[in-house]
């Protein structure tokens, strides 16, 4: 038989399962008799490696449908694709690049290559520039201008702040890694600068002080409008207090030499980075400066190692041990066995408030595809939308229709099992409550018990009769958790590689290519001339679709002059 037959029959059959009743009589979507006739379940289909849990037993998963998801990933080359991927193959077709962000977080001897270049030696090269900066900044070395007006015999002043100006990949990661991991004790505060709208510059500036200000200017193109806007609305504030002395404020973080030194920063503020970097999966590279100068190298270099170690456990645990890939083996049964569009992330820890965005990127960007690698359209639906928040904070908003919904959403719920303050009864309720949802999200609550419930309250039968159908949980909604020992750095990295490679692990799966983002595109084409228009008076002729809403804003905001 051909690769294509093989694969095509491998998902033949995960399809068939989706539309055949099991033997006990269940739907293939149903959880709870897997539970009520496996007491062994959770231990069936729990994984622990590298330090973390990971517990599938909530999702319908069966022997037979795992074998046949895993025999799916055999099918579809996993493995192959995964391991071309390491050797720096151009996996990234529509783009003829490699795919390597793992070589950014390997030891110089790990050897990987992109091509014939040496990634591995220019990762090397590149963070130990970056820890010497680090260092220079910590210490004092690498301060600020002299301030215009100050005394005679001032000097600058050492770094008390960092902004990183960079949107998408070149923000949110490094925005969720501090988010995270700072603490008062952290060596700097850093700030993200992202959105176009100079609101977010105007509430950040007060904040700061120009003479203790470091700006990392973070773009892999270093042509993002957004960045470049917020870049020179930045500069324009240092160099009114600072004069020329600003540029020693700033350093850039991009693939781009030629448009840095373009803007004016010092080759030796340069942190480079290449091609084969893909924006979503950057943080671990140049991109994490602000991560470094906020929370201290050691902290930066333990995220690196967190994901080295994840990146390892993918390369080499079998697939039906390999965290990433059962993660999205769960995902493929949702999403095509089951056509779950959706799927919530719930971190149960705050510092992780930022998890959701990054991998909204991580995984929209690289999964909302609709052709194959080839071109053709897709036969099967692909990546989900994923959303998510904080609990508990998610169960006081949108949890209501995850229970009570039409449509399931299956949830990553996450856990750390040690929390980093004293207040131990804070913890035991925040765990407590993911837990329970996971567990109401399964098994429901029937009509039998909801009315047994009421009876035993005393509630009148006509009051039990019209209540009941909307107490009613219908269970059988699909939840992963993840247990990590604690939040810190070495973790944090393992869990985002851990996503990372689900994702690869998907695309692979469904034969998309993860790795590109034309879809970003014609939105940028199209801002160039409605902000031409709107440079022009705001009036001027464009086509039916946005002349009448030109007008409106002219109307209410009227061009100067
Ligand atoms: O780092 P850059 O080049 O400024 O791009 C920022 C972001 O913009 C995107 O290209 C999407 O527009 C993302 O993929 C990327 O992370």
């Amino acid at each position: 038989m051909t690769e294509a037959g093989r694969l095509q029959e491998a998902w033949a059959a995960v399809e068939a399962m989706a539309r055949t009743a099991r033997p006990d009589g269940s739907a293939p979507r149903s959880i709870r008799p897997l539970f009520a006739a496996d007491p062994d379940r959770f231990r069936r289909f729990s994984r622990r490696a590298e330090g973390l849990l990971l517990d599938l037993s909530k999702t319908a998963l069966t022997g037979d449908l795992l074998a046949a998801l895993l025999a799916l990933a055999e099918a579809a080359a996993l493995p192959a694709k995964r391991d071309a991927m390491a050797r720096g193959e151009a996996v990234n077709a529509t783009e003829r690049r490699a795919v390597l962000h793992m070589a950014l977080r390997a030891p110089r001897e790990a050897g990987f290559k992109a091509g014939a270049e040496d990634a591995s030696a220019e990762v090397a090269a590149v963070l130990e520039r970056m820890r010497d900066f680090c260092a220079a900044v910590h210490d004092g070395t690498a301060r600020g201008a002299t301030p215009l007006g100050a005394p005679a015999g001032a000097t600058g002043l050492p770094f008390t702040d960092v902004v990183n100006i960079g949107i998408g990949g070149s923000d949110l990661g490094p925005a969720m890694v501090t988010r995270a991991l700072w603490t008062p004790a952290a060596p700097l505060r850093a700030h993200y600068l992202a959105n176009v709208d100079a609101h977010a510059w105007e509430a950040l500036r007060p904040q700061l002080d120009p003479a203790r200000t470091l700006v990392l200017v973070a773009s892999k193109t270093f042509t993002t409008q957004e960045t470049m806007t917020n870049a020179a609305l930045v500069r324009d504030w240092l160099r009114a207090a600072l004069g020329e002395g600003a540029g020693r404020h700033f350093a850039a973080l991009s693939t781009n030499l030629k448009d840095t030194a373009a803007f004016g920063i010092a080759p030796d503020r340069v942190f480079p980075f290449r091609d084969w970097v893909g924006g979503r999966f950057s943080l671990w590279s140049a991109i994490g400066l602000s991560i470094a100068l906020a929370l201290g190298w050691d902290a930066f270099a333990r995220l690196l190692a967190g994901a080295r170690a994840m990146d390892r456990h993918f390369l080499e645990a079998p697939l039906d041990q390999n965290l990433p890939v059962l993660l999205a083996l769960a995902e493929v049964w949702h999403v095509n066995g089951l056509g779950y569009p959706t799927r919530a992330v719930l971190p149960y820890d705050e510092r992780l408030a930022r998890l959701p965005a990054h991998l909204q990127q991580v995984e929209m960007e690289s999964l909302g595809k609709r052709v194959t690698l080839d071109g053709s359209p897709v036969a099967r639906a692909t990546g989900p939308v994923v959303f998510g928040e904080p609990g508990t904070n998610a169960q006081h908003s949108f949890l209501q229709l995850i229970h009570q919904g039409t449509t399931p959403v299956p949830c990553d719920i996450i856990l750390v099992a040690r929390p980093d303050h004293a207040h131990a009864d804070s913890h035991r309720k925040l765990l407590a409550n993911g837990l329970a949802q996971s567990k109401a999200l399964m098994q429901g609550k029937p009509a039998a018990e909801v009315e047994a419930e009421m009876t035993a309250a005393g509630t009148d039968p006509a009051e039990i009769a019209r209540l009941t159908p909307h107490r009613v949980f219908p269970g059988d909604r699909p939840s992963t958790t993840l247990l990590l020992p604690r939040l810190d750095a070495f973790t944090l990295g393992q869990v985002v590689a851990l996503y990372e490679h689900k994702v690869f692990s998907l695309g692979a799966l469904w034969g998309i290519n993860a790795f590109d983002q034309w879809g970003v595109e014609l939105g940028k084409q199209l801002t160039g001339p409605i902000l031409a228009a709107l440079e022009g008076g705001g009036t001027a002729a464009q086509d039916g679709l946005t002349e009448g809403l030109l007008r409106g804003i002219a109307e209410l905001w009227p061009p100067a002059g």
